[in-house]
């Protein structure tokens, strides 16, 4: 089969990651826990792309630098599970791992591996990066239509006023442009640039895909632009960090409290011996307390051995919890974990490169809390998630609100900083 991307393109996003990394754009990573065929459709496509757009404009317009979006879509299809075997009322079944593998139904012939589901996957991913190449380029994502992103269902909801009104700003800010010359038909006003990644977990699919870059030799996992490591598969010797140090492709890896700073370091080095910026994004998920914890002295390894990381915060994994029958998570523990990672860079003096969420476009209710106050009893009304809860539109959006004002006060901190020290030099 064709690669789905091409190796190019996973350069130019590894330079925007190391913009990230140096503090001069904002990672933005998004999308299902877990893809699947039955909800395969193009309007939940373009529902997920649009409010990654809307969280893109907020988060530019308000922290004033530029949104690197990147879907966990387009592949995000195997899942690493805690247990083997699923149990309900005394009958015991494999667990499902993601309709790449088996499927979701609790039956004895569902869960069954089937290698065809190789194809299936292959063929939903390329179907789903061909309609998000058409909306990235085609003129759906272009500024003018900043104020047509807001989803129909969120027209009456606070996030979606709030949205508005930023939007409308920005409409403004382009017909001044566009009255003092500015050319709408450059890509930058038309286009936007729209990565997919997703967990490099099935070995047997990814290295089906591996290529050889003819232009620079090296070896490229084209099933995405980027793809990560996960929490549970992360060893040092085992077999998928010896597979994506292989390849050139930016990679992620996901570290919850367990890792200890030397641990870190000596993982960072085996993943990215060059230290060149963008290869290697550290993906912090271990819960608000944790993290305060443990996050300082993991950065403070870091910027010791003068290693070059992009710093990205997943506030969902380590905040599932159980209710009922039902895997959710509070709106207020996952801000909690974001508002924890951004202190923590301001007190290391270190920077936060970017947020990794699960979240759909779509009004589901799968997380509780957050403006629309998603009830433990309504988790029954619309819960669709095959794996983990995801965030709503509504709760998305909001998160991005939030992420906006800690980069808009960063901003302000180190433009501070810097006219103290002009202040100094005058003093001098
Ligand atoms: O998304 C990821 C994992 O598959 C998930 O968090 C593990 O969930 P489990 O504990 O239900 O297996
Ligand atoms: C399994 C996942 O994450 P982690 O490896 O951090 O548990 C995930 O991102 O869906
Ligand atoms: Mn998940």
């Amino acid at each position: 089969m064709p690669p789905l991307v091409f190796a190019g393109e996973c350069r130019n996003l590894q330079a925007r990651l190391a913009k990230c990394a140096a503090g001069e754009a904002f990672l933005l990573q998004g999308g299902d826990c877990a893809e699947s065929f039955s909800q395969f459709s193009a309007n939940r496509i373009r529902d997920a792309f649009r409010v990654m757009l809307q969280m893109a404009v907020v988060m530019m317009f308000g922290g004033g630098i530029p949104v690197v979006k990147v879907g966990r879509m387009a592949g995000q299809f195997a899942k690493p599970r805690s247990a083997d075997l699923e149990t309900i009322d005394g009958v015991a079944l494999p667990s499902y791992r993601g309709d790449i593998i088996n499927g979701q139904e609790f039956t004895a012939e569902a869960r069954v591996p089937d290698p065809n589901r190789m194809v299936q996957a292959y063929n939903q991913s390329a179907a789903t990066l061909n309609l998000l190449r058409g909306f990235a380029t085609g003129g759906y994502a272009g500024l003018k239509r900043v104020m047509k992103w807001n989803l129909d269902f969120m027209a009456k909801s606070d996030e979606g006023k709030a949205y508005l009104d930023v939007a409308k700003r920005v409409d403004e800010a382009i017909q001044f442009m566009l009255a003092c010359g500015l050319d709408y038909s450059t890509a930058h006003m038309s286009e936007t640039e729209f990565y997919v990644s997703h967990e490099c977990l099935l070995l047997d699919y990814e290295s089906a895909l591996t290529r050889e870059d003819s232009t620079t030799g090296l070896w490229y996992d084209c099933s995405g632009h980027m793809v990560w490591c996960g929490e549970r598969t992360r060893q040092l010797d085992g077999a998928h960090l010896e597979f994506l140090r292989g390849i050139g492709n930016p990679i992620g890896v996901k570290i919850s409290d367990k890792m200890d700073p030397s641990q870190l370091v000596s993982m960072i080095g085996a993943f990215n011996p060059e230290n060149t910026p963008g290869r290697l994004a550290i993906v912090v998920r271990m819960g608000a307390d944790k993290l305060r914890a443990k996050l300082p002295s993991l950065v403070s390894a870091v910027q010791s051995a003068g290693q070059t990381v992009t710093w990205v915060c997943d506030p969902m994994h380590a905040n599932t919890e159980a209710v009922g029958r039902y895997k959710t998570r509070r709106y207020d523990n996952i801000r909690a974990e974001v508002e924890a990672f951004f202190d923590v860079h301001e007190a290391e003096g270190t920077v936060p490169g970017g947020i990794h969420l699960e979240m759909t476009g779509d009004n589901v209710t799968e997380c509780l809390g957050g403006g629309s106050s998603i009830a433990e009893t309504d988790l029954d009304s619309r819960y669709h998630t095959h794996c983990d809860p995801r965030l709503n539109a509504e709760q998305a959006l909001e998160m991005s609100f939030y992420v906006a004002s800690r980069l808009r006060q960063r901003k302000e901190r180190i433009a501070a900083e810097s006219a103290l020290d002009l202040t100094a030099d005058v003093d001098l």
